[in-house]
């Protein structure tokens, strides 16, 4: 999906929700258990209530890898269904050396081989830039790079100052833009890090954020859009267990869409207020 096609869907959606697909099989509602793939019957169900309220949807691998080749498997039915107008990430935080990458970019984005073709796989950046440039030969396939994370431990490397004045961060920024261009490379934010924002969007005023961190780690939309919308949002907003764990019964689809929808409600007033619908 290019950046025009992904704006497109956010106007018409008036949206900017990216809902994360992190299911585990002991929180999962007591009757989808005897299913066959109980973690596909839930991502079915998840998907159907809530397609029309979201842009986007991120399964993190590591919540399919852990059941082995059967959480594989059910990963690969859960990119399937997805259907085409939606923006798929694979958050697998990879990257490795070149030769390695390559193969890292085929599993995600090369459908033929894996059965799998995401629009975006999220990649660690710290092995430079011939770890990442594998990722950048896929035509219109996205990249979306770590820079400052959510979690606590984001301070311990990624907030240190190098060399000049810039954070790790800022340079992580700075550099990979020589890579590839806002068309490629998206970056990962942190909601818990509102702060950031003014600075980040200005030495990357054209890309995507993806912004994870609402909900469950607290994180605050009005925040994060003061300084993080651009000309095209900019912004996709992730949000896995508010959502995806809101109720627990038979009607946990319907208690995951009430959620979802407060949250595009709640993006369709700032989307008006920023002129971008
Ligand atoms: O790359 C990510 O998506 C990510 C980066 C980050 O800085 N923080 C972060 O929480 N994530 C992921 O975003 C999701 C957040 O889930 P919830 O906290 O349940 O909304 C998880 O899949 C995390 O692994």
């Amino acid at each position: 999906m290019t950046k025009a096609q992904l704006f497109d869907q956010i106007k018409l959606k008036r949206s900017f929700l990216c809902i994360g697909l992190d299911p585990v099989l002991e929180n999962l509602p007591e009757h989808l258990l005897d299913d066959e793939d109980p973690i596909f019957s839930f991502n079915k169900a998840i998907i159907d209530a809530t397609e029309d309220l979201c842009v986007a949807y991120k399964p993190n691998t590591a919540f399919y890898e852990m059941y082995g080749t059967k959480g594989w498997n059910s990963l690969q039915k859960t990119w399937s269904y997805f259907s085409k107008d939606l923006f798929t990430i694979a958050d697998a935080k990879r990257g490795d050396i070149g030769n390695t990458s390559k193969m890292y970019a085929a599993a995600f984005f090369n459908e033929e081989r894996s059965g799998m073709g995401f629009d975006a796989v999220t990649v660690a950046p710290y092995m430079g830039s011939d770890s990442v440039v594998p990722f950048l030969n896929h035509e219109h396939k996205w990249v979306i790079l770590l820079a400052l994370t959510s979690n606590a431990g984001s301070t311990d490397f990624q907030s240190l100052h190098v060399g000049g004045k810039n954070r790790l961060y800022e340079e992580v920024i700075a550099r990979s833009s020589k890579w590839g261009n806002s068309e490629q490379i998206m970056y990962v934010v942190g909601a818990t890090k509102a702060d950031a924002f003014e600075s980040l969007r200005a030495l990357a005023p054209d890309s995507f954020f993806l912004v994870p961190g609402i909900g469950a780690q607290g994180g605050s939309l009005a925040e994060v859009c003061r300084f993080g919308l651009n000309k095209t949002c900019g912004l996709l907003v992730n949000s896995a267990r508010q959502i995806i764990y809101a109720g627990k019964g038979t009607d946990f689809a319907e208690m995951a869409r009430a959620e979802a929808l407060k949250v595009q409600q709640e993006m369709e007033v700032i989307l008006h207020q920023h002129d971008l619908i």
